[in-house]
């Protein structure tokens, strides 16, 4: 048994909550287990039906349930400072807990930019205030996402926030000489630039993805060789420094081909894919909807069928959702002017489940590590993605894999509206999120989370 992290961001839940006891939940897909829950630690664990209830413990029956640990995301918008309108800290926490998940990646485009040790403090401690999931924020790399002058990070990594993962997300960081240094400081720190691959020139107004449907459509296609030559270039760069490189939401065939490449000559390279990338395809674009655009667009089947065997085999490390909400108005418009992004938190699992677990490619041992192990070690978060094992933080999430759900955004917690699911029906249901002990999410309904004016949710 190895001893965790003393976590950076443990707060009030822990030591004072109540036992909960998870009775007969499948671990990890396997056996029935109970987990005995206590001073927000798996204090004991045993066959299913064998563990008794301590007075005064909360029960959760796990009858049919899958127990994974609790999710952890690598690429979360939360908006919070400067686009209130869209998402605020609380409103992409609820939305993150009734996800499953107990850790999420703040992204740096935040207005101030997260390029400060004040702003990622700030974003830090509204997360600890609303409690519901660990908020770590992500360092941008460039002061303002400017592309032209390295930010703070090492005062950003010692700060209260400690953070780890540094990205100009939104925006990549296209100059090799910026992204050698940045490659180089990130090692002193044991943390890892997180790029988002796209060549700005070869963008240039692009619209979706570059193919036979741009083509059709007649709108500005975004070629799949601008992401694919970043990421060849930053492999190399990473194997010359010595150091560590994520790649952001890898969307087409080829990504996954250069990333397999350097994995096998031993690059120290992680990537991520998204969970619309896993299942929808540019076709979704002849409706001109602009809850289809997105940064990196949607592509081809035959990329998505490679992206999900990228996910089976390893080349790919994790799913994150870069989730990206944005306000009606900003959606509801012409395609041209509408924003990049699409929601993700609350139907993550659920497309994960439906793309992989379905497909046969992924069992859920295979989902704990896409989605929370590996995301929790890049992020160097040593109090989450661990082992639900005596000892280990009481991090978990109770997924019943048989219910389907149609997905209605209108019922979302996320201010956002913007989700591609819309009107689908998906497979798997958070029932229940816990963080350090301490439910936030029962009968997938939030529990204990105060409103605006202070009232219990
Ligand atoms: N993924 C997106 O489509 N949008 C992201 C940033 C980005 O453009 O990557 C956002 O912040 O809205």
């Amino acid at each position: 048994m190895s001893t965790p992290t003393p976590s950076p961001t443990a707060g009030p839940a822990g030591r004072d909550v109540a036992p909960v006891l998870v009775r007969g939940a499948a671990l990890l897909g396997g056996a029935p287990t109970d987990l005995l829950l206590e001073g927000g630690l798996v204090a004991r664990t045993g066959p299913g039906g064998t563990l008794e209830a301590p007075a005064g413990a909360e029960v959760l029956d796990g009858a049919g349930l899958v127990a994974l640990p609790g999710l952890v995301d690598l690429h979360t918008h939360l908006r919070e400072p400067g686009r209130e309108d869209a998402e605020t800290v609380r409103t992409g926490s609820r939305a993150a807990a009734l996800g499953g998940y107990t850790a999420v990646h703040a992204m740096a485009n935040t207005d101030p930019v997260a390029d400060t040790a004040g702003v990622v403090e700030q974003v830090w401690r509204l997360g600890r205030e609303v409690g519901l999931v660990d908020v770590h924020p992500v360092g941008a790399v460039t002061v303002g996402l400017g592309g032209e002058r390295l930010a703070e990070l090492g005062a950003m990594a010692s700060s209260a926030a400690r953070v780890r993962v540094f990205s100009d997300d939104g925006r990549c960081v296209a100059d090799p000489v910026l992204m050698r240094r940045a490659l180089e400081y990130v090692r002193s720190v044991d943390g890892v630039v997180a790029q988002h691959a796209q060549d700005p020139r070869l963008t240039e107004g692009a619209q979706m993805h570059e193919g036979v449907v741009s083509s059709v459509l007649g709108l500005r296609g975004w070629p799949a060789v601008a992401e694919e030559a970043v990421i060849a270039r930053d492999v190399l760069l990473a194997d010359h420094v010595g150091s560590r490189l994520h790649v952001c939401h890898l969307s087409t065939a080829g990504s996954v081909e250069v990333v397999r490449w350097a994995k096998a000559r031993g690059v120290d390279v992680t990537a991520e894919v998204t969970p619309h990338h896993l299942l929808l395809t540019d076709e979704l674009v002849r409706g001109y909807d602009p809850v289809y655009k997105v940064n990196p667009p949607l592509r081809t089947r035959a990329d998505v069928e490679a992206l999900r065997e990228a996910v089976a085999d390893g080349t790919v490390d994790v799913v994150a959702t870069d989730h990206a909400p944005h306000p009606v108005e900003d959606k509801d418009c012409e395609w041209a002017a509408a924003a990049m992004g699409m929601t993700g938190l609350e139907t993550a699992l659920s497309v994960v489940q439906e793309a992989l677990v379905e497909t046969g490619l992924l069992g859920w041992a295979d989902v704990a590590r896409v989605m929370s192990q590996a995301p929790a070690r890049i992020g160097r978060l040593g109090h989450q993605g661990r082992p639900l094992e005596v000892g280990e933080p009481a991090n978990l999430v109770l997924v019943d894999p048989a219910a389907r759900r149609v997905v209605d955004p209108a019922r979302h917690a996320t201010q956002g509206r913007n989700s591609p699911f819309r009107g689908l029906e998906l497979p798997g249901a958070v029932v229940a999120t816990v963080l350090r002990g301490r439910p936030t999410v029962v009968g997938g309904a939030l529990v204990g989370d105060p409103d605006e004016d202070g009232r219990p949710g």
